[in-house]
């Protein structure tokens, strides 16, 4: 199966006061947490950075399901079927899933800002080295492990590409619940330009927030409809068996410091 977003790992003890969410306050050494604010004018232009190049095959799509955090779309990466690599990386990355993070309204939602600007949701692809590594597993716990592509979504036109992962999400309403969902390629919800992107060394935003991310934010956005992402916002966090029925919104972390790390851009 691919990897996913379970909860939080047993590393990390949550007190009750402080919303699961967030994860733990303090991570042990967290100098390269995520997300981050990305301020333009401080972010330097490296030339060395090659274009992005994703090779997605859509019939190497699982299942989507509600996870409690978010809703994800799993992908088998138990083989190179479906990869990233250029970039900044020297290696070969293995997609395993990916998900979004969305507001309660569209005046926020996005893990990552740029320049303190926030949009609506963001939609993360992540990856996993497969030249280094055999599990996401395993991955996960190395600084060279993960690389996720960041996306930010605004709200205008309809987009007919995320229409069947939106028509698939009132079956998996509630928390655990998943449908086998197939033939779905991710490559039609990045923009058209992925050759514009900032990257940064950071971490996972959910926990166990371990600090194996190489972090790429794309420069140009994708336009959903406001709809589409009303639809987000009717899944919830709580399972089918829980009285209390809390709608899945809001579900991003809090900026993290930058603790003097280099932002750099694909693009002058
Ligand atoms: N929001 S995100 O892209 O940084 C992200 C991506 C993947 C996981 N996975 C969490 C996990 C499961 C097992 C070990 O770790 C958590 C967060
Ligand atoms: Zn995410």
């Amino acid at each position: 199966r691919g990897c996913n977003l379970t909860a939080c790992s047993s590393k990390y003890v949550l007190s009750q006061m402080h919303p699961m969410w967030q994860g733990p306050l303090v991570v042990p050494g967290g100098d390269r947490q995520s997300p981050i604010d990305i301020v333009v004018r401080k972010s330097i232009f490296d030339s060395k950075l090659k274009p992005l190049v994703t090779k997605y095959d859509p019939h190497t799509c699982q299942q989507i399901w509600n996870n409690g955090y978010s809703f994800l779309v799993e992908y088998d990466d138990t083989t190179d079927k479906s990869t990233l690599q250029g970039g900044p990386m020297e290696d070969k990355f293995r997609l395993c899933q990916f998900h979004f993070h969305w507001g309660e309204t569209n005046a926020w939602g996005s893990e990552h800002t740029v320049d303190k600007k926030l949009f609506p949701a963001e939609l993360h692809l992540v990856h996993w080295n497969s030249d280094k590594y055999s599990l996401f597993e395993e991955a996960v716990m190395e600084d060279n492990g993960l690389a996720v592509i960041g996306v930010f979504l605004k709200v205008g036109k309809r987009h007919e590409g995320l229409q069947k992962l939106v028509d698939a999400l009132p079956a998996i309403r509630h928390k655990d619940s998943v449908v086998e969902f197939n033939r779905f390629d991710p490559g039609c919800l990045l923009p058209t330009n992925t050759d514009d992107y900032w990257t940064y060394h950071g971490s996972l935003t959910t926990p166990p927030l371990t600090e194996s991310v190489t972090w790429l934010i794309m420069k140009q956005h994708i336009e959903v409809s406001h709809e589409q992402l009303a639809v987000f916002r009717s899944l919830l966090f709580t399972s089918a068996e829980e009285d209390m029925q809390k709608s899945m919104v809001n579900n991003f972390r809090v900026q993290q410091p930058l603790r003097g790390r280099a932002v750099r851009s694909s693009f002058s």
